[in-house]
């Protein structure tokens, strides 16, 4: 355990990984690891935890963490590059903190260089507030004579609960909204029907154009607003139902994602803002 600045500590995980212990003066708490700048955990006031890790995630750096807030960038795949891009299997540099809050950078290094040669910076910020845990993840293109480059991004979001069979997901945009069913041999586009979703087989779904999910939780009796308030624009629902190895009954991937291709000329700033809201049923 190593003091970093007043107050925060970086901690060293089973495996070796480092992370950031927040924690907030309602109770709340949370924790981010370096590498990937992964939000593993977030305990709200209630002292209900809500993020989810695999029992079956490498957590010694050998490969992308499976579970927590994890960074699809710059690429959600399938594409040219490895599957969900980068972001989730390099350190990020820690650029600032407090008790509540951390920002981390990701800059190209000879690794992501042979995969993407673009002028990017990113920064990505986490914090706790008396009723939420906020995420702002920020891509520049820093080259202002760059011809300007084309990305995707995700929070590859998984979610802690009580039981797949106990959990739904709703809200107002679901319903009447089109989601490409990449369960479907070749993926199909298909309309919801469905208000709220509940699931009871393999899910691998991009709803477009939906942006406001809130996961209900009638084990915890608490559900948790999926706030998207910037950049992501779509919801990405994975669950690898009936996976025992995976512990597919204790979480579920409601992913904030920018599935659309976003161009960045240089010089310019794209934003991603995510909230966590946790509330009582
Ligand atoms: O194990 P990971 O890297 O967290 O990914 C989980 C899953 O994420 C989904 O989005 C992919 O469609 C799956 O193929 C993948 O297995």
């Amino acid at each position: 355990r190593q003091t970093v600045r007043m107050g925060v500590t970086l901690e060293e995980d089973a495996g070796g990984l480092k992370y950031v212990h927040l924690t907030h003066k309602s109770g709340s708490s949370a924790k981010v690891f370096v590498y990937g700048a992964d939000v593993t955990s977030y305990v709200d006031a209630q002292g209900t935890e809500w993020i989810a890790v695999r029992p079956d995630a490498k957590m010694d750096g050998s490969k992308p963490i499976s579970g927590g807030l994890s960074h699809c960038f710059p690429q959600f795949g399938p594409g040219p590059i490895q599957q969900h891009g980068f972001a989730r299997n390099v350190d990020w540099s820690m650029v600032d903190m407090d008790e509540s809050s951390v920002t981390f950078s990701l800059d190209p290094n000879d690794y992501t260089k042979a995969m993407w040669d673009e002028p990017f910076s990113c920064f990505f910020k986490v914090g706790l507030t008396e009723a939420a845990l906020e995420t702002v993840l920020t891509v520049n293109n820093v080259d202002l004579k760059s011809e300007g480059f084309e990305f995707q991004a995700a929070l590859h979001s998984y979610f802690d609960v009580s039981s797949i069979g106990a959990t739904t997901i709703s809200g107002d945009s679901f319903e009447g909204s089109s989601y490409l069913d990449k369960m479907a041999d070749p993926p199909a586009t298909c309309t919801e029907t469905r208000k709220e979703i509940t699931i009871a087989e393999e899910y691998d779904r991009v709803y477009k154009g939906v942006s406001d999910p809130v996961l209900k939780d009638e084990g915890k009796k608490r559900q948790l607003k999926i706030l998207n308030k910037q950049g992501y624009k779509d919801t990405v629902i994975w669950s690898p139902y009936g996976n025992e190895a995976m512990g597919f009954n204790k979480f579920v991937c409601v992913e904030s994602v920018a599935f659309d291709k976003v161009t960045l000329a240089g010089g310019e700033s794209w934003v991603g803002e995510m909230a966590l809201v946790p509330e009582p049923l």
